[in-house]
């Protein structure tokens, strides 16, 4: 099964993911971008305020794609639950505000690109916090992490979830860290409870 954490920058996913590996030792955690050379790629592109939108798009794709198939379909196949920090979501997202005026309907065109090779998540836990909160805990120190861009990336977040309500699962995560912990952590039992139940497992 594979689950993910979305969130705007600042939303607390990189707290919330440290704690989970104590209460799911078994799991394989990653992330993206990942410690790869193509997410130390990505990385460099995050910091460069002039980098080319449409070649962000495909670094971050390309890092997508060799997560996939280096770690992620690999997991999978051994019927590991994982977990991830950020994952599709996060370009359907922010890179749908980043190329907007450079093709026409950028959240699709992104989609398209994915859909023929990608592997969805089973379940998305999408920590919610508004962008002023956002970008104060994130401390504001790139292009990504503005208020004003990161209001763009919600309402694209809230687009994903209103066309997969039953996919995502929101929680509130202006609430103390305990409490969103919490939360997560009784998310992700339930939905491996009920895969288990249900007698469904990685890619059946
Ligand atoms: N629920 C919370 N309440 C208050 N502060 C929090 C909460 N969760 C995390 N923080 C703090 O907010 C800051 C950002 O948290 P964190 O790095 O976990 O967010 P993130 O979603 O991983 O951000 P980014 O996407 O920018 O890496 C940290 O200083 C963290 O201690
Ligand atoms: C995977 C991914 C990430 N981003 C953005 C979101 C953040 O501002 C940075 C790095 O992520 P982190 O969780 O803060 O380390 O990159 C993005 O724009 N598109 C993506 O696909």
């Amino acid at each position: 099964m594979l689950i993910t954490l979305e969130g705007l920058d600042g939303s607390g996913k990189t707290t919330v993911w440290e704690v989970l590996h104590e209460e799911f030792s078994d799991a394989v955690f990653t992330r993206e971008p990942t410690n790869s050379w193509y997410g130390e790629a990505v990385n460099r592109s995050i910091e460069d305020d002039d980098a080319d939108s449409i070649a962000e798009l495909f670094l971050y794709t390309a890092d997508h794609a060799a997560h996939l198939s280096n770690t992620i379909r690999p997991a999978l196949a051994e019927d590991e639950l994982v977990i991830s920090d950020r994952y599709s979501d996060s370009r359907y997202a922010y890179q749908a505000v980043a190329l907007e005026g450079h093709v026409t309907r950028p959240m699709e065109y992104i989609i398209g690109v994915h859909k023929p090779w990608t592997r969805p998540p089973d379940c998305t836990i999408y920590l919610d916090v508004d962008p002023e909160t956002g970008a104060a805990r994130s401390g504001a120190t790139n292009k990504f992490e503005q208020a004003g861009f990161l209001a763009q990336v919600q309402s694209n977040y809230e687009r994903l979830m209103d066309a997969e309500p039953g996919r995502f699962v929101r929680v509130d995560a202006t609430q103390s860290p305990e409490a969103v912990i919490d939360s997560v952590v009784s998310t992700i039992e339930r939905v491996t409870n009920n895969a288990d139940e249900s007698g469904l497992h990685s890619d059946e």
